[in-house]
């Protein structure tokens, strides 16, 4: 495809997103002249050691607290680091500060258990300052305990007799705010007892492109229509009747009704966000979005961080690994993410990484193909900086927000721009300086400059590893490869045995 169609294809489709607000002509603002912000947030922001807000934080912000006063849907594409989880977080919490009823009236739903427990954190950061509580429905403990910590069961008072006619106590939420993964919050949706979105206010759709691809139980259609049926519920005059304490109605924002025939009155606001966001008019239909407001970085679709510094690196594929090992020692000890194609090579490159004697640094796989308590673990030593290398999988990391990676390395070489993006997003956040490197092989050249050529701030330097580092690895790199072959046949039979064993027990039920 010529450069003529590749621009073509970034023209996007639908109308409303070909006159964005420009992300990249706003600075940032210190919290001292951001206007309406509430003193208790900005104290609590000040506690996160944050004194100004990021360019996308303030044009979100304006959309939504200042004149734009939430009265369109927001699709928010904007690079991977620049703080998109505050941008919304921040105007939702301070919407709610006012509200005094106890209800769920914000949803924020994401793709991993890991993504939805940092975005619980930042929300928490934040929320309990205006006596907001957040509660988190991804699975992590049993179902029965996450009911307990969403849903109240209000205590009836010792002495104090009701006549069961008068007094049905409801069960209510204890959470103004949920972050959620498609599939608990499905669970709570059929099963949980209280658990209801009636009231709900606020919709987020984090990684907006990723959850599309997401069908989990038709989350999505599943949500808008029970917000939708009870959007058309809220006729202008059920806001005359007067909420009893035990059967609340919410009124939703009074969006302007006029010129958006059709729209349900107090609606549902909705906000879409990715670093790599959609323009596909059918997978954006989904989301059924109301007047949608589009924000976005600059002229191409998509946007890598002003900081990062991306390089090649040409490499035999014989000796891929060990150009990989070199590079890392180059590297230092710094905290690095390394990105495989696949679940399968990243336990095996793992293996053998871990099969070279004196590395000086920490390493540990990160994938679907393990357990969620064991990839937690794993993230939570990396974090702490116990372990310094990653070996990663595209599916888990998206959104992955940890302090001090200084280096990512595509030790495959991504198939898709999308996939660069959101693996060299790993590093150079927040306005922070990082390098992505990526390992090639002669005949993948052509192809990933090609790739690369779609995304703005794309230069890419060549990179050598001295041979000094290369040299002494060969015989190291030998003895590796065999124990990676002791170690994979060890477990061929180790699965074999319990592949056994799991089958005569199904036997026996
Ligand atoms: N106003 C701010 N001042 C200082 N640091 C901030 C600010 N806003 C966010 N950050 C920090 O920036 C980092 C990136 O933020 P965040 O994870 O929200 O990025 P993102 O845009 O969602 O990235 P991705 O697309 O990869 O998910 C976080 O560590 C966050 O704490």
């Amino acid at each position: 495809m010529g450069a003529e169609e590749d621009k073509q294809k970034s023209i996007p489709v639908l109308p409303w997103m070909r006159s964005p607000i420009d992300v990249s002509s706003f600075d940032e603002c210190p919290l001292t002249l951001l206007p309406c912000l509430d003193p208790r947030l900005k104290v609590a922001l000040e506690n996160m050691e944050i004194s100004s807000l990021f360019p996308v934080q303030l044009a979100v912000w304006q959309e939504t607290i200042g004149p734009g006063s939430f009265e369109r849907d927001l699709c928010i594409n904007s690079p991977t680091g620049s703080g998109k989880t505050l941008a919304y977080a921040l105007p939702i919490v301070q919407m709610l500060s006012t509200r005094s009823v106890k209800c769920l009236r914000a949803l924020v739903v994401l793709p991993t258990r890991d993504l939805a427990l940092q975005v619980k954190e930042v929300f928490s950061a934040i929320a309990p300052a205006v006596g907001l509580s957040v509660g988190l429905a991804v699975g992590q403990s049993s179902i029965a305990d996450e009911i307990s910590e969403l849903i109240n069961r209000p205590k009836l008072q010792l002495g104090v007799s009701f006549d069961p006619e008068d007094f049905l106590p409801e069960l209510q939420s204890s959470v103004d705010i949920l972050v959620a993964t498609p599939g608990r919050l499905m669970d709570h949706i059929n099963n949980t007892k209280g658990f209801t979105l009636e009231h709900l206010c606020y919709l987020v759709v984090d990684e907006t492109d990723r959850l599309l691809r997401e069908a989990y139980q038709s989350w999505l259609p599943t949500v808008l229509q029970i917000t939708r049926a009870n959007d058309e519920s809220f006729l202008p005059c059920a806001h005359t009747f007067l909420p009893s304490p035990f059967s609340l109605k919410t009124i939703r924002r009074s969006g302007l009704e006029r010129g958006f025939k059709g729209k349900p009155y107090p609606r549902l606001v909705k906000m879409v966000l990715s670093a790599t966001l959609t323009q596909d008019p059918s997978k954006l239909a989904q989301l059924d979005l109301h007047h949608p407001l589009f924000l976005t970085t600059g002229q191409k679709r998509y946007q890598l961080p002003e900081k990062l510094q991306s390089y090649k690196l040409f490499c035999e594929s014989k000796y891929k690994p060990l150009y990989l090992v070199a590079l890392l020692q180059s590297l230092g000890e710094e905290k690095c993410i390394v990105f495989t194609s696949s679940v399968e090579s990243t336990h095996r490159l793992c293996t053998l990484l871990n099969s070279f004697d004196n590395l000086p640094f920490k390493i540990k796989e990160y994938s679907g193909l393990q357990r969620q308590s064991v990839r937690s673990k794993t993230l939570k030593a990396f974090r702490k900086g116990d372990i310094q290398v990653l070996v990663s999988s595209d599916a888990m990391t998206r959104g992955m927000d940890v302090e001090g990676v200084r280096n990512v390395v595509n030790y495959d070489m991504p198939a898709y721009i999308k996939t660069y993006i959101h693996r060299a997003g790993r590093t150079a956040r927040a306005g922070q300086t990082g390098c992505c490197f990526t390992l090639l092989r002669e005949d993948e050249v052509k192809r990933f400059n090609k790739l690369l050529r779609k995304a703005e701030n794309n230069s890419c330097s060549k990179y050598s590893v001295p041979s000094s580092y290369i040299e002494p690895l060969h015989s190291v790199y030998e003895s590796a490869l065999e124990k990676l072959k002791e170690t994979v046949e060890m477990e061929t039979s180790r699965k074999r045995k319990t592949g056994f064993k799991s089958s005569l027990s199904g036997e026996r039920k």
